[in-house]
């Protein structure tokens, strides 16, 4: 069984854009998801501003995640979507395809990611991480997504530059 969630981050105050990109597939549990993450949201970080994207299926929340970052980079992208196991491999597919292109995405554009894109095995565990409280994982996006504007908040004070030293052209220097 899954651990329960993590602690709450501190509330943070500055003004932050975030954006949700969430699948409308199995809606019964992604709209869920999405109202658990804007819930969690208000309150952790209460003068954010939160847009929401719903895309078809898990499969196209990368591409729609890139998309923003290169247009209008927020300070997080928060994905969501529910995979549930069929008869074929094509969960498994998408499911592992969506988490490896989210984190290149994450790493490329220095933007944090929150991934909560779920593949389950059926209903009961889906009502649980969506709808259920004690493992709900729009909240541990939201929780997820506060803690790490706040990270990149502090980084951007104490280490605001470039600070990989470039190579000098003396080889040996
Ligand atoms: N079976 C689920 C899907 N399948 C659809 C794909 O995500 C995608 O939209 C399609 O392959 C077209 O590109 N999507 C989910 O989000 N959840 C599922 O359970
Ligand atoms: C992720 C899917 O598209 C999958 O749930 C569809 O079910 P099946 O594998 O039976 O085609």
């Amino acid at each position: 069984m899954s651990s329960a969630l993590p602690p709450k981050p501190r509330v943070i105050g500055p003004k932050a854009r975030i954006c949700i990109v969430a699948s409308k597939y199995n809606e019964k549990f992604t709209d869920a998801l999405v109202e658990n993450t804007i819930e969690e949201l208000a309150e952790l970080a209460p003068n954010a501003r939160v847009d929401l994207i719903r895309v078809p299926g898990a499969f196209e929340v990368p591409v729609t995640v890139a998309t923003v970052i290169e247009r209008e980079a927020p300070a997080c992208v928060i994905a969501l979507g529910l995979i549930i196991r069929g008869s074929t491999d094509h969960a498994d597919l998408v499911g592992k395809s969506v988490t490896y292109a989210l984190q290149q995405l994450a790493t490329r554009y220095k933007r944090p990611v929150i991934h909560e894109v779920l593949l389950v095995e059926d209903e009961k565990q889906a009502y649980a991480r969506c709808i259920g409280s004690q493992l709900n994982r729009g909240r541990e996006a939201a929780r997820a997504a506060v803690s790490m504007i706040d990270i990149f908040q502090e980084l951007d004070r104490t280490m605001p530059g470039n600070t990989i030293p470039t190579r000098s052209k003396n080889r040996n220097a």
